[in-house]
């Protein structure tokens, strides 16, 4: 058990980024880390600590987020655990708090509520209707906080030194 997971779910893409980010950050503090899809994380066993992103949409977590948190309840309560979500875009960041469901789980585990981060919406990235329409308007953009992020990552990976 000597890898830390970051996960992520994602529809275009911006998650995934900031999902590699944060590792790279995590990383360069001497940490192993491995970047997947939480689509393809069966079981998080083998990693002692997980960082969990999803894009939000119309307020929600994608399913295979959420899926990796109740599929994994009971080992997360043994392991430290960050969330965060992606979305909010134009000139409105304001922090979205998490569904539900998301915020009963990281309670139950004793995890902290999911930090948020602002998303990205383009014409280059945007698929079907409504997100082609938005990425025409206002809140189109990459609004990714990158230093932001990173002061998060920081945080974690000095959390995870002191854990050793
Ligand atoms: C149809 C649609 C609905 C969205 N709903 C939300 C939302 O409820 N809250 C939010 O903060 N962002 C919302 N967004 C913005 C996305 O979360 C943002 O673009 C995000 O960075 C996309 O991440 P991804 O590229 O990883 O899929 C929405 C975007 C689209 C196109």
């Amino acid at each position: 058990m000597t890898e830390i997971l970051v996960a992520y779910a994602t529809k275009t893409g911006a998650t995934k980024e900031i999902a590699e980010a944060i590792a790279t950050r995590i990383r360069s503090a001497s940490h192993e880390v491995v970047v997947l899809d939480a689509a393809d994380v069966g079981s998080v066993e083998l990693f002692k600590a997980v960082v969990l992103g999803s894009a939000l949409y119309a307020g929600r977590w994608r399913r295979e987020a959420v899926k990796l948190l109740t599929r994994n309840e009971k080992l997360l309560h043994a392991r430290p655990l960050w969330l965060f979500h992606s979305g909010p875009l134009g000139t409105d960041l304001t922090p979205w708090r998490a569904p539900r469901k998301v915020r009963e789980i990281a309670a139950r585990i004793g995890a902290d509520e999911p930090i948020t981060f602002g998303g990205r919406l383009t014409p280059e990235t945007a698929t079907g209707f409504i997100a082609r329409k938005m990425a025409q308007g206002p809140m189109a953009g990459d609004f990714r906080d990158w230093d932001e992020i990173e002061r998060w990552a920081y945080t974690i990976a000095e959390r995870l030194v002191a854990a050793r």
